[in-house]
């Protein structure tokens, strides 16, 4: 199997309707290239950029979707959407991710449980998600998380109790703190023994600088392949990596750790 993380340049140059039409045809340009295509968190409108939420706010049949639902039925892909600012008609604001099949349907979807900004920004303008969301794909048991979720362990031990066997993550995860993010898809990988495809933004949002760094990690911690990104900044870098989903079940069969765990 195939997999192409798609490293978004998120900026302000490029408007979110220009930039919807312009990953439209990345995705379409995957048909043959990859099995799985994956986007980042929030790209339409910027990880950081706050005041377009409001505004920029979409239904699960919105813009967006529409959208990444042509795309990945055009290229005969999976396409994980990364995520939208979601306005539910009945609600607040979420923080959403969208997981399409190849015929173009809505297959799944995952409000972020974890929200970032301490007391402003998402953790101020959005609701948290309530729900574990874990599916099954060709490549295995997928369990969705976003971003700020890689640094919550108690949720990946929860949706490997669901079978999760791989985890797809899209992020705008800053630049400064990039080291964590490299550690922390890795580390996700190795303690449930699980594939981890990491898709992060890349450019600068509202003066944030974003760390790419995109990256899919094996269930033995090794980096299958790994996007441009360090503290200074990234670049936009369509990713695309070779997997095997038999090697989860390989690994935990021959160092079965994961038996050994303690419930107390
Ligand atoms: N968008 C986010 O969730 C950012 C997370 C982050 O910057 C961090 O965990 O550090």
């Amino acid at each position: 199997m195939r997999a192409s993380l798609v490293q978004i340049d998120v900026n302000e140059i490029e408007s979110a309707d220009e930039r919807r039409v312009r990953i439209a045809e990345l995705v379409r340009a995957q048909r043959g290239v990859a099995d799985l295509v994956v986007l980042p968190e929030l790209w339409t409108l910027g990880g950081f950029a706050y005041e377009a939420w409001a505004d920029g706010a979409e239904t699960l049949e919105g813009p967006t979707a529409e959208a990444m639902s042509a795309a990945a039925r055009d290229a005969g892909v999976w396409l994980h959407a990364g995520s939208i600012v979601e306005r539910d008609p009945e609600g607040p604001l979420c923080n959403t991710s969208l997981l399409f099949a190849p015929d173009g349907e809505l297959h799944a979807w995952y409000r972020k449980i974890h929200r970032f900004g301490f007391d402003s920004g998402e953790a101020a303008m959005m609701a948290a998600g309530e729900e574990l969301c874990v599916v099954d794909t060709p490549f295995g048991r997928m369990g969705l998380a976003t971003c700020y979720d890689l640094r919550f362990p108690e949720l990946f031990r929860a949706m490997l109790d669901q079978g999760a066997e791989l985890f797809v993550v899209p992020a705008a995860w800053p630049a400064r703190r990039v080291g964590h993010w490299s550690l922390l898809a890795r580390a996700r990988a190795v303690e449930e023994q699980a594939l981890v495809l990491a898709c992060n933004t890349a450019g600068t949002h509202a003066g944030v600088p974003q760390g790419g760094r995109s990256v899919v990690v094996d269930p033995w911690g090794t980096v299958l392949g790994e996007a441009n990104g360090d503290e200074s900044g990234s670049a936009e870098e369509v990713l695309t990596v070779s997997f095997d989903p038999e090697v989860v079940a390989r690994t935990r069969a021959e160092f079965p750790v994961l038996r050994d765990r303690q419930k107390w």
